[in-house]
C-alpha cells in the first residue's frame, strides 16, 4: 500500500486527489476554485468533513502552498514521506510527448519549455512538479499530458491550411487539450451505453473554465476544437476561441498596443465570458447576471452556448452521426441551463433532453429515451487517471 496524489491544475483552479494504490481509495481531496479572482475558495473532504477557506488565492503557487499545508494541518498525513508517487497534469506535451513520463531535471525542463503551447497552464503543471520533486526527493514523480490523447488525430484535421515549412520546421499544428479527460468520459460513456468503445462515435464536451469538444471515434480522438494552444476553439470563461487572426493587426494599430504578446494575453485572460459580460469569468456569476436581467451577461452566455452547439454541429459532420454527447467538467457536469440551452438548440440532429433527468446530480443518460443522439452527463476524473499513469511507474 502506498499514497499517491494527482495535481490537476486547470487555469482557475487547482484540483487534488490522495489516493491509497493500487486499491485507488481516496484518502483525501481539494479543489481550490477561483484562482486570480476574489473569494477563492479552497474545499478540501477528508474523513467524512469538508474544510472549507474563502480568501483571495492569487495564483497557483500559493494555491500548491495552500495544499501542501492542508495536508500536514488537517492530519491527512504525518510525514510527507507516506506519499510515494505524485502525478502532474500537464496540459501541453506538443510532439515530444505521446505519452506519460518520469519526470527528471530533463523532462521538467522540457515542460517548462513548452510553455509557449500553453501559456496558462504548463507554468503552473512546472510550479506544482518543482514543489513536489523538492518536497519528495524519493518518490517517483511522473507528467500525463492533455495533449497524449489527441495525438490519433489525423493530418486531415491537425494540420492548418498554412505553408508547409510552418508545420515542418516549427511544429505548428493542432495538439488539442483536456485528452485524460475526454479520454475518461469517453470510455465511461461506453460503460454507461454497455457497448463497446470501438463501436461508438461520440462528441465529448468539456466544458470548465477551459472549453474542448472531441470527436471521439471507436474510442480514439479524430478531431479537437483547441489548437496550438488551449486558446483556440469555442469562447470560453476568459479565452476568445476561434477568432480572425487579423484583428491582431487591426487591434494594434488602433489601440497603440504595440506587444503581440499583450493582445494575446488579452484574448487568453480578459476575453470570452469576462470580457463580454464584464461581470466575471464564472458561469456562476454570470448565470445570476442572467436571472437578474443583465443584458450583457445574457449575451455572453448566449454566444457561450452558440459556440458550442456548432462545434457540436462541426463534430455531426466529421464523424457522420453520432451515438451520443456527453457533458462534463465544471459547467458541463453543474449547470442544468447551459445543457438545456446547447441542446434544445439541436433538436433537428435528433438531441432531445428530458427535463426530468437535466438536474443538478445528473449522473448518466438525460435524453429521452427516442432521442436519435443520446445526451449523458458524466462526471470527469482527470485526477483518476493520472494516479492509474504514476503506478505504471512504480
Ligand atoms: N453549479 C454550477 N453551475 C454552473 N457553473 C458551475 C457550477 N459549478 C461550477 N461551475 C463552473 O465551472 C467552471 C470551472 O470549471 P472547472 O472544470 O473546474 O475549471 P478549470 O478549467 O479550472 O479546470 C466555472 O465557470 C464555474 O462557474
Ligand atoms: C487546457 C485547459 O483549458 O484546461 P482547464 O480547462 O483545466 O483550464
Ligand atoms: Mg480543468
Amino acid at each position: 500500500m502506498s499514497k499517491t496524489i494527482a495535481i490537476n491544475a486547470g487555469s482557475s483552479s487547482l484540483k487534488w486527489q490522495l489516493y491509497e494504490m493500487p486499491e485507488e481509495v481516496v484518502i483525501a481531496k481539494g479543489l481550490i476554485e477561483r484562482i486570480g479572482l476574489s473569494d477563492s475558495v479552497s474545499t478540501v473532504s477528508f474523513e467524512g468533513d469538508k474544510h472549507v477557506v474563502v480568501k483571495d488565492i492569487h495564483n497557483h503557487t500559493e494555491a500548491v502552498s495552500i495544499l501542501m499545508n492542508d495536508l500536514k494541518s488537517l492530519k491527512i498525513i504525518e510525514h510527507f514521506s507516506e506519499i510515494s508517487g505524485t502525478g502532474h497534469r500537464v496540459v501541453a506535451g506538443g510532439e515530444l510527448f505521446k505519452s506519460s513520463v518520469l519526470i527528471t531535471d530533463e523532462i521538467a525542463k522540457q515542460v517548462e519549455e513548452l510553455s509557449d503551447l500553453a501559456p496558462l497552464h504548463n507554468p503552473a503543471n512546472v510550479a506544482g512538479i518543482h514543489a513536489f520533486r523538492a518536497l519528495l526527493p524519493n518518490a517517483t514523480h511522473v507528467a500525463v499530458f492533455d495533449t497524449a490523447f489527441h495525438t490519433t488525430m489525423p493530418p486531415v484535421a491537425f494540420r492548418y491550411p498554412v505553408p508547409n515549412d510552418y508545420y515542418e520546421k516549427y511544429a505548428v499544428r493542432k495538439y488539442g487539450a483536456h485528452g485524460t479527460s475526454h479520454m475518461y468520459v469517453a470510455q465511461k460513456a461506453a460503460e454507461y451505453l454497455g457497448q463497446a468503445p470501438e463501436s461508438l462515435k461520440l462528441i465529448t464536451a468539456h466544458i470548465g473554465n477551459g472549453v474542448s469538444l472531441t470527436a471521439v471515434d471507436g474510442g480514439k480522438s479524430v478531431d479537437t476544437s483547441m489548437g496550438f494552444t488551449p486558446l483556440a476553439g469555442v469562447m470560453m470563461g476568459t479565452r476568445t476561441g476561434e477568432l480572425d487572426a487579423s484583428v491582431i493587426p487591426h487591434i494594434m494599430a488602433k489601440t497603440g498596443i504595440s506587444d503581440v504578446a499583450e493582445v494575446i494575453d488579452i484574448f487568453n485572460k480578459k476575453s470570452g465570458l469576462a470580457g463580454i459580460s464584464e461581470i466575471s469569468s464564472d458561469m456562476r456569476d454570470i448565470i445570476k447576471g442572467r436571472a437578474a436581467g443583465d443584458a450583457k451577461a445574457t449575451l455572453a452566455f448566449d454566444m457561450f452556448v452558440n459556440r458550442i452547439q456548432k462545434y457540436i454541429g462541426q463534430y455531426l459532420a466529421v464523424l457522420n452521426g453520432a451515438d451520443a454527447l456527453i457533458f462534463t467538467a465544471g459547467i458541463g457536469e453543474n449547470s442544468v441551463e447551459v445543457r438545456d440551452a446547447i441542446v434544445s438548440g439541436l433538436s433537428w440532429f435528433g438531441l432531445d433532453i428530458d427535463e426530468s433527468k437535466n438536474v443538478v446530480g445528473a449522473d448518466g443518460v438525460i435524453s429521452t429515451p427516442n432521442a436519435k443522439v443520446k445526451v449523458l452527463v458524466i462526471p470527469t476524473d482527470e485526477e483518476l487517471v493520472i494516479v492509474r499513469d504514476v503506478d505504471k511507474f512504480k
